[in-house]
């Protein structure tokens, strides 16, 4: 019995051992703090039942941290301690109960309460008033130099004000405000490189750097909670006037610090602070409730690692582990095909979550997630919750890869990535149930076909009523099919049925931009107009020929191609034809309609009468290509109002210059 029961603490022990140097020496836990507080707890109640098994190295005993030789050591002048934790009311409450069991009294007991801010305890020692030197916490008694790091913190002063001890050693906790934390790990995705797994780890990784320039760049800050040694100076007979003394100095204090008294105010203080938990600028993982008295706190004293006057009220957990039991691929509205992760429910974050975004397979690549791997799972506020990384040593040996499905799970339309991106798409475009709502509002746009009353609502209302299916249904409704629908009248449904009838009369390149064939916006629908003349020229051009047109290149031409060789949207553009979808045949093709051809054209400046991007698109229509500057390969400079260098090197150059009024005439004079 003993036996087991002191192979179980050997095995816990070892477990703790191997996580505590991933979390305090690599800055890199292998799993959430919710698992190892589980297995500390464990712990703790067998060593509980057995009081002849505890030894002084358990961890349940000593300060946890190690110290990296890559620092110089630090001897502190007061251990730096840690803090005891209760996870839930009834255990906060027969804490006060022994508060007040030990000192024998039932006098009111106020508290200072602060946040538990997650970051790492540092001490740093004033000497003078100026900063001498600055240690991680180590193993409590032994820290880390980081005092180049921490001199690089803006709001660290170097310099103490005011009536400050001669001596002071003073603690706090390094932190990475979210801001912050959000940049640094977009710009690792960017660079393709390893991420953060949350804020904790960001900040200990970017103070324990051998190169200080790397901590100054990390946006760190820091909130100061307790005097270590403080000498030549009196200090105050509170812990909360003494953290006003440290304001006093110039050193930081967390805003949010209260007293109260006694539980209730206690739990008062932690709703609060739970409630607000989201629109704080820096992560906590709870509140820390200290007996604000000091001769009551020395009273009370300590026990092996933490003192008895304070505790940590934990929050719930916002990460916590799980299984990844499938991934299914989700269509959005623009064909974009996304992972969605299928978790092994769990409670986190407040809520039992079964589901997390896996963004794309990239991410899922990054992440190196296999379906059946056991992760992390983070929940926090109203995001949704991510999966943020795999527990390699829990990996079964039937984990299996995730791949991208060859044909959409919704229309089984081919699936393709687009070039050069994250994004996979449905090929389907019209045909594909997950477009389709998508798809008709493109279609029925003021810039497409232009139906009049055919708006996003009445679409998705028509979708849920069946009686859109796809573009070609449009041309199917009828006033009895309509004029039930909610808040349809006669006279609207009129009105709608004669603008669908008005509206077939069209132009062919609104029709093709109406398609809504990927990345075809309206100017290369006009080219592609201009270039093929007849809509079945189009569907039947090949990638060499489209690349050949103006301004289409492979990316958009392989749309094309790709959008046509669907036979199912063939089908949909022989249907509209039949449904009476006709524009004039186009006159005076290219050259003519094109006089522009050939030139390239700058804005600068203001223009009073239409945007740059409206005269950009008339220019272009006309033939013409824009550019960004000016070189002498530019044709013309159009300059409106304090137009600056680009009109001075155009003046250099010789080129032609517009005013936005001769511009006007001159392209008035070609339509
Ligand atoms: N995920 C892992 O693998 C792993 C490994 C080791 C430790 N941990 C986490 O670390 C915890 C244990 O670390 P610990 O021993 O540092 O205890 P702790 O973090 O629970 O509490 C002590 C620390 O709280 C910090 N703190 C923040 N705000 C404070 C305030 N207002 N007043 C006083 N202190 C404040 C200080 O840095 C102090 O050292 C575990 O409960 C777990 O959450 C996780
Ligand atoms: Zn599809």
């Amino acid at each position: 019995m003993t036996l087991d029961i002191q192979k179980q603490i050997d095995h816990l022990k070892a477990t703790i051992e191997d996580y505590n140097y991933q979390y305090y020496v690599l800055d890199n836990p292998s799993v959430p703090d919710a698992e190892y507080d589980r297995l500390m707890r464990e712990l703790k109640s067998l060593e509980n039942a057995h009081p002849e098994l505890i030894t002084a190295d358990s961890p349940t005993q000593k300060v946890s941290g190690k110290l990296d030789n890559s620092f110089q050591p630090i001897e502190h002048l007061t251990p730096m301690l840690s803090l005891d934790n209760v996870f839930n009311i009834e255990d906060f409450a027969a804490y006060q109960q022994r508060l007040h069991n030990r000192l024998k009294d039932d006098a009111v007991l106020a508290f200072t309460c602060e946040p538990k801010l997650d970051g790492l305890a540092i001490s740093i020692v004033y000497r003078n008033g100026l900063l001498e030197f600055a240690a991680t916490r180590g193993d409590g008694k032994v820290g880390e130099d980081v005092t180049h790091n921490i001199r690089t913190i803006a709001s660290i002063p170097l310099k103490l004000r005011g009536d400050y001890p001669e001596l002071l050693d003073v603690r706090g906790e390094v932190f990475m405000p979210k801001s912050a934390f959000e940049k640094i790990n977009q710009d690792a995705i960017e660079q393709g490189v390893k991420t953060f797994a949350n804020p904790r780890n960001a900040a200990a990784g970017s103070l324990r750097q051998l190169d200080p320039s790397i901590t100054a760049k990390r946006n760190l800050a820091v909130y100061f909670y307790s005097i270590g040694t403080a000498e030549g100076q009196a200090l105050a007979d509170t812990h909360y006037q003494r953290l006003m003394q440290l304001k006093s100095w110039g050193l930081p204090v967390c805003p949010e610090v209260k007293v109260v008294e006694e539980a209730q105010g206690c739990l008062t203080y932690y709703d609060d602070i739970l409630n607000r938990r989201d629109q704080l600028p820096y992560e906590i993982d709870g509140v820390v409730y200290k007996v604000n008295t000091i001769a009551t706190q020395q009273v009370l004293g300590f026990v092996a690692k933490a003192p008895r006057w304070a505790i940590a009220h934990k929050f719930p957990a916002q990460e916590e582990l799980t299984r990844l039991l499938a991934v299914d691929f989700q269509v959005g509205r623009t064909g974009a095909i996304t992972p969605v992760a299928r978790l092994e429910p769990v409670f986190v974050g407040g809520v039992t979550v079964s589901n997390a975004t896996l963004h794309n397979m990239d991410e899922i690549e990054r992440l190196g997630v296999k379906v059946g791997d056991t992760v992390i799972i983070r929940r926090a506020g109203d995001v949704i919750p991510q999966i943020i990384s795999v527990v390699l040593e829990r990996r079964p040996d039937n984990a299996a890869d995730v791949n991208i499905p060859e044909h959409c799970p919704v229309c089984a339309s081919e699936v393709e990535r687009e070039p050069d991106q994250a994004i996979y798409r449905c090929t389907g475009g019209l045909v594909c149930d997950a477009q389709k709502k998508q798809a008709i509002k493109h279609y029925a746009s003021r810039k497409a076909m232009d139906i009049e009353g055919l708006g996003d609502k009445l679409i998705e209302l028509l979708c849920d009523k069946k009686l859109l299916g796809n573009v070609t249904d449009i041309y199917a409704l009828s006033k009895t099919s309509i004029i039930n629908l909610e808040r349809m009248a006669e006279k609207s449904a009129d009105n709608l049925l004669s603008a669908i009838e008005k509206s077939k009369q069209t132009t062919l390149a609104k029709f093709i931009y109406a398609l809504g064939i990927r990345e075809v916006g309206e100017v290369t629908a006009l080219n592609l107009a201009n270039h093929f003349l007849e809509i079945e020229r189009l569907v039947e051009a090949s990638q060499e020929q489209l690349e050949s047109i103006k301004d289409i290149g492979e990316v958009v031409a392989h749309h094309i191609v790709a959008f046509f060789a669907n036979e199912e949207n063939r089908i949909i553009i022989e249907k509209l034809l039949e449904a009476g979808v006709h524009w004039p045949t186009i006159e005076n093709p290219d050259e003519d309609q094109q006089p522009l051809l050939g030139q390239t054209w700058v804005i600068t400046g203001t223009l009073a009468q239409m945007k740059r991007a409206e005269a950009q698109q008339k220019l272009q229509q006309l033939g013409a290509k824009v550019s960004g500057s000016v070189s002498s390969k530019t044709f013309a400079l159009l300059a409106g109002e304090s137009a600056g260098s680009k009109l001075n090197k155009a003046t250099e150059l010789g080129i032609k210059i517009y005013t936005e009024e001769e511009f006007v005439t001159m392209i008035s004079s070609i339509n």
